[in-house]
């Protein structure tokens, strides 16, 4: 059997058709959203991750503000940066692009709430865990946003994900489990004990354990929907360049019922739903001020 492809790729094309008519419509009220994005560091993959973020905003029309710091910027000289960004009002939401070598906590836990387009800030992760609406991580959302798009059943489903870190994996289970999605979810990890009796199991897998090739085609149930997350870069052998291995072994294709490619799959979702977290975030700016504004109108006319 020759799995469908999860074309992530695709998907991305298609939500920025969707998000540029958002962002008309947010322009028409003159608001133009703007996504910040901080940058510690000369690492390639962050500088690619980054720059594509900013070339698909100038696609749709989202303003960006780009703050690169060069390595051994310290811990100090971030957050300032990050409350400038805080400060800012033509910032609708920003990032910080991991890894940063620094303390990733203390720096999340700096970034205003409102405008954490990454969904990572400690307060918007606890609303997620209490069943809040907020905004929600990238990955995790573009993982279940790539599945629906190729109307692959989530409710119901049991769905496994080798991973447990805080940008997809804890996320993931917290979010599938919600009523709305009603996935039943086991989180495993690179401690679990019979990764392939539990994989076995799945109708979907999310492999974002960063360990290529760590679903193999003997653990997949025939016709299961498999998500490839991890990304590690190793050498090939044959260009001896630098190339992506992701944790989906390639045999999977061969057993699997739908594949996300990697690269082509989730990573481009990821860049989606960052847009769509930027859009969300100035529609809900702009609803604010609006109800502010009609407040004040009726709080001046007086009582009747
Ligand atoms: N602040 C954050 N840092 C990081 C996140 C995140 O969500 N927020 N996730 C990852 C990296 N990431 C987003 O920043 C990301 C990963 C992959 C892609 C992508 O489009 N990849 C392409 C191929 C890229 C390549 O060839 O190297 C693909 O998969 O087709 C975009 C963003 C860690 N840091």
């Amino acid at each position: 059997m020759a799995a469908t492809t999860l074309d992530g790729k695709a998907i991305l094309g298609t939500i920025k058709d969707e998000l540029r008519a958002r962002v008309a419509a947010l322009a028409a009220r003159g608001v133009v959203p703007g996504l910040g994005t901080v940058l510690v560091g000369d690492d390639p993959g962050s500088q690619w991750y980054v720059g594509a973020k900013h070339r698909d905003c100038a696609e749709i029309g989202i303003r960006s503000l780009r703050r690169d710091l060069p390595a051994g910027t310290s811990q100090g000289e971030v957050l300032a940066v990050v409350r400038e960004l805080n400060d800012d009002p033509e910032c609708t939401g920003f990032i910080v692009q991991q890894p940063t070598g620094l303390d990733e906590n203390a720096i999340l836990s700096a970034v205003d709430p409102a405008k954490d387009v990454d969904g990572l800030h400690p307060t918007n992760l606890g609303w997620l865990v209490l069943g809040e609406k907020a905004p929600l991580p990238c990955t995790p959302v573009g993982c279940i946003e790539l599945l629906r798009r190729y109307d692959v059943p989530i409710a119901g489903a049991k769905v496994v994900v080798v991973g447990r870190g805080i940008t997809v994996g804890r996320p993931l289970g917290l979010i599938l489990t919600r009523k709305s999605e009603n996935a039943t979810v086991t989180l495993c990890h690179t401690g679990t004990r019979d990764l392939a009796a539990e994989v076995r199991q799945a109708d979907i897998v999310v492999a974002a354990a960063g360990v290529p090739g760590i679903v193999t085609a003997e653990m997949v149930r025939p016709g299961a929907a498999v998500l490839d997350v991890g990304v590690s870069r190793v050498l090939d052998e044959e260009s001896g360049r630098s190339r992506v291995a992701g944790d989906v072994h390639p045999g999977v294709w061969d057993v699997a019922g739908y594949v996300s490619p990697n690269p082509g799959g989730v990573g481009p979702m990821t860049r989606a739903m960052l847009l769509s977290n930027v859009v969300d975030a100035a529609e809900r700016a702009l609803a604010g001020a609006d109800a502010r504004a009609t407040a004040g109108a009726a709080a001046a006319s007086g009582p009747r």
